[in-house]
């Protein structure tokens, strides 16, 4: 059976999520979007060529649901889906923090319901996607979820216990990774360079260290060591990220992600 699946509110993600089954090879006519605004909905009719319906039409000749709305707007979905989603419907959550059994409360007993976690590199069939299964899921349920998310990256199953980390690891992990790249470039202009240059530089470096972390098969240390040389350049530098406490900075701001999703999950705003 030809499956059909749902992006319920279509945004940065789930425009990402759609725009990756469609270079994977999933037809426009199996995939329906949803979206809060009309012209947002014009806007994915247009550019994807898929139809865009109501949440409730899409709950209605879905199999697969898949939300991707922020969390503090998840509970009005909810209460738009309950009564108009049957509970073989496959619902796959992306959104972060909020736990399965949420789902499982507020729509049909016995409702299937998928945890997923991915990021934004999904645009460009990079993401990382963790799934993790509800009380409901089968084994079915998370290789269809997996296959979807295997079409923008890699997927990796963890227990539910472990999603506010992943969240706080690979979800929010690309901003970090900007963020390190914006402060470079800014330390390029102090040093001369223009900005054009200093951010081809820093970018060539990151994909150029991305590669060897995921190609070479040595650790983070080797690799960092290996760029260290006695008396060199690169350990005045390391000192000096030592002296801001740069690792502990780093522990202390993904603890503040992971407390966020728990937070998103006690439902607060
Ligand atoms: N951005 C990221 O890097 C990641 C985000 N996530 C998760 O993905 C989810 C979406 O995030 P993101 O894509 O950034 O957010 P966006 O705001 O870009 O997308 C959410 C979309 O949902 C729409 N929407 C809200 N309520 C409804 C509704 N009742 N019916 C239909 N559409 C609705 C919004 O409409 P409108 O345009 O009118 O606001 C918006 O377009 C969140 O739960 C987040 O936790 C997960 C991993 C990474
Ligand atoms: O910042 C957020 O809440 C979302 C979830 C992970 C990445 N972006």
């Amino acid at each position: 059976m030809t499956q059909k699946v749902a992006v319920l509110g279509t945004g940065k993600i789930g425009e990402a999520l759609l725009s990756g089954m469609l270079r994977g090879g999933w037809s426009p006519s199996n995939l329906l979007v949803t979206a809060r605004r009309p012209e947002r909905a014009k806007e994915l009719r247009d550019r994807h060529g898929v139809e865009a319906v109501s949440n409730t039409e899409a709950a209605k000749h879905a199999d697969t649901l898949i939300l991707t709305v922020k969390p503090q707007d998840m509970h009005t979905l909810l209460d738009e889906l309950a009564p108009h989603t049957p509970s073989e419907r496959l619902v796959i959550s992306g959104a972060a923090g909020l736990p399965t059994s949420l789902f499982e409360e507020r729509l049909q007993p016995g409702t299937p319901v998928v945890r997923v976690m991915t990021n934004t590199p999904a645009l460009v069939d990079e993401a990382m996607s963790v799934v993790s299964a509800g009380s409901h899921a089968t084994e079915a349920h998370l290789a269809l979820t997996e296959e979807i998310f295997n079409g923008v990256g890699k997927t990796l199953r963890v227990p539910e216990s472990q999603q506010d980390a992943a969240t706080a690891l690979s979800g929010s992990g690309p901003a970090y990774f900007y963020f390190l790249v914006e402060a470079m470039t800014d330390a390029g202009i102090l040093l001369g360079l223009p900005r054009d240059k200093a951010h081809d530089l820093i970018v060539q470096a990151a994909i150029g260290a991305a590669a060897m972390l995921r190609d070479s098969g040595d650790h983070p240390v080797t690799l960092r060591e290996n760029v260290t040389s006695p008396a060199g350049t690169t350990i005045n530098a390391i000192r000096e990220l030592e002296n801001h406490r740069v690792r502990a900075a780093v522990l202390d701001a993904l603890e503040a992600a992971r407390d966020r999703s728990r937070e998103l999950a006690a439902g607060k705003r």
